[in-house]
């Protein structure tokens, strides 16, 4: 009798956990607490919205908010939920908020800053951990940085060992981690440095000596992000002790493609700014290779990957923590080049208000062209402006804009002037697992992405999200197009002529070369008189 009942409860037991397996991932997600970090920003919001859209029966998102800029934890979380990025949430369950859970808590503080009841609560309840939290600036200084990305990740951890229902923990790192190699596998590289050794160096360490041994310490990486999340990668697998663990790895995130609706952008970040700064006729050149791949995924695509990878993490539990490199230049290969050519299309026909000159940027490799072309096309105008400006009792700020720029461009040029190869192969089979419902509902093949019309929403979405721009006023935009393009002929007229006066009051030749172009002028114009009259 003993042995049936056993015989029939290892069958439940083997019966529920193909039900697990056979779940669909929204079916996973459902009844789970859920633990997010970095919740506020880009990636967090976008990862927030498609939980509480494709998983609607998931139990409770807790995240974790820091007061900012004069705003308590509450008013930011009430402000974000109202941000438009919900609107479709919103439509399907308006009492959405009741899910949302914030937990006060300042990641570079000790134990994160969360009360001893808040730990409570977590260590109770939370089944699954998204760790997107970082500071992604490229000029963080490195005690910052890797008090974020690397300590904080490594007090996240510990808490999640004490969490008694956690079934994965997944980890937020750069396709750029590594950008010191050519060819990226999925696997966590050797660090550049033991980072426990670091964090005990930094701490005694005056902020000026940090600042000394910087660019030695990063070596062959381009700034303070990568090499910290390149460390925090190492931390995940020293750390994660018994825990089922991923890492993804996503290159440069860009607006939504299709979720929850094309073209969702929210910031300046990566590309963003550079598209706007070129919208607004301020950038007209840059230092990239046009050859170079454009290794942009848009954000809901590294959203749905995130999530099918928190739930295979969970159900399948690898033995070692698996590494998606989230990258589209091995699949879906674009061009800085082709990025630039349909970028300016689009602001040609959709132009963004109150443009400084027309946009027309050019990218170059070239250093020395693309210097002229900073004097020509940056400085000088800037310096005509600011000119301007001051006549008319203002204040010159254009110049400021363009050191801020460049300072910008200088910052990101690493990344555009180079390629790199990921292997994707993580990708590939995650895709491979998952039933042709969730395939759709979680999309991440970027094979369908069709590249022009991505870019096109992208750069109507820095308009529409970013600058806060109304579709409506775009004939206004162009008319003011059209008076700058007025402007530069008028311009460029009495340059050539000014230049022209000096030149023939100083040299014999230069008038010479002056008269017989007039006269030349006079003989097509008596002719082409002489032809009209005859043929009347
Ligand atoms: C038309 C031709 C186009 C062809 C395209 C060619 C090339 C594409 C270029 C680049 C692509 C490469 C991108 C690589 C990404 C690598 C992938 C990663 O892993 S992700 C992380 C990405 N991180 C970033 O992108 C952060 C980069 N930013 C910074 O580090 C800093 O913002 C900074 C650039 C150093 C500037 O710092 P600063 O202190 O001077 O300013 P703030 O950040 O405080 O911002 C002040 C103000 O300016 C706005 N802002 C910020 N960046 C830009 C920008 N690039 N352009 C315009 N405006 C920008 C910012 O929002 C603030 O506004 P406000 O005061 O209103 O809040
Ligand atoms: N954007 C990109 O192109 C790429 C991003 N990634 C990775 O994706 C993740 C998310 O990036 P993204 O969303 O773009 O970044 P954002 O800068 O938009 O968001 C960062 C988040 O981290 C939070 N945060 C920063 N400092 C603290 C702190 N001291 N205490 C509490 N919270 C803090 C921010 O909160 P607050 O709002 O309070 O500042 C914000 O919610 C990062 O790990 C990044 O490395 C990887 C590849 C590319």
């Amino acid at each position: 009798m003993n042995l049936v009942h056993c015989n029939s409860s290892v069958q439940e037991e083997r019966r529920s956990s193909l039900a697990v397996i056979m779940a669909s991932i929204s079916e996973w997600y459902a009844g789970k607490n859920v633990l997010i970090t970095g919740a506020t920003g880009f990636m967090g919001k976008v990862l927030m919205e498609k939980l509480l859209r494709s998983c609607p029966d998931v139990k409770a998102l807790y995240i974790l908010v820091r007061p900012k800029a004069g705003q308590s934890m509450s008013e930011r979380v009430q402000d974000m939920m109202m941000c438009k990025l919900f609107d479709r949430v919103r439509e399907d369950n308006p009492d959405f908020h009741q899910k949302i859970i914030p937990i006060s808590s300042e990641l570079t503080q000790p134990g994160l800053a969360i009360s001893p009841e808040d730990v409570q609560t977590l260590t109770s309840c939370i089944n699954i951990v998204f760790h997107c939290a970082a500071t992604i600036r490229f000029d963080e200084p490195l005690k910052h940085a890797l008090q974020l990305n690397v300590i904080a990740t490594q007090q996240l951890l510990s808490l999640a060992q004490q969490m008694q229902h956690l079934q994965a923990f997944i980890h937020i790192s750069t396709a750029y981690a590594n950008c010191n190699r050519r060819h990226i596998d999925e696997v966590i590289y050797p660090p550049p440095v033991e980072p426990k050794k670091l964090i005990d160096s930094l701490e005694w360490m005056d902020d000026s000596i940090i600042c000394d041994i910087t660019p030695r310490l990063i070596g062959d990486r381009p700034n303070t992000y990568t090499y910290t999340k390149a460390l925090a990668e190492c931390v995940v697998q020293q750390e994660s002790g018994k825990l089922n663990i991923a890492i993804i790895r996503p290159s440069i995130v860009g607006a939504s493609w299709q979720e929850p609706f094309p073209g969702w952008i929210d910031n300046f970040n990566g590309p963003s700014g550079i598209f706007i700064a070129a919208g607004k006729g301020i950038l007209r050149t840059m230092r990239a290779s046009n050859d170079a791949v454009a290794d942009l995924i848009p954000v809901d695509v590294v959203i749905n990957l995130t999530l099918a990878a928190g739930w295979y993490t969970a159900v399948h539990r690898p033995k070692t923590a698996l590494v998606y490199n989230c990258t589209t230049g091995g699949i879906n290969p674009f061009h800085w080049g082709e990025i630039e050519h349909h970028v300016m299309s689009t602001f040609k026909r959709n132009p963004l208000e109150q443009a400084f000159r027309r946009p027309n940027a050019n990218i170059t490799s070239n250093y020395l062209i693309n210097q002229y072309w900073i004097l020509v096309s940056h400085k000088f105008p800037a310096l005509i402006y600011d000119l301007f400006l001051r006549l008319s009792g203002q204040k010159p700020q254009m110049m400021r804009i363009f050191n801020r720029l460049h300072k910008a461009i200088g910052l990101l040029a690493y990344f555009s002037s180079q390629d790199w190869e990921w292997n994707s192969d993580n990708m590939n089979m995650l895709m491979s697992q998952l039933s042709a419902d969730d395939r759709r509902t979680f999309n991440f093949d970027v094979r369908q992405l069709n590249w022009p019309e991505y870019i096109e929403n992208y750069c109507i979405g820095t308009k529409k999200y970013v600058l806060n721009e109304d579709m409506s006023d775009i004939p206004a935009a162009r008319q003011h197009l059209r008076k700058l393009r007025n402007i530069r002929y008028t311009f460029n007229t009495v340059l050539l002529v000014f230049i022209w006066r000096v030149f023939i009051a100083r040299s014999q030749m230069a008038r010479n070369i002056w008269y017989f172009v007039v006269s030349l002028c006079f003989k097509f114009l008596s002719y082409f008189r002489a032809s009209s009259t005859l043929t009347q």
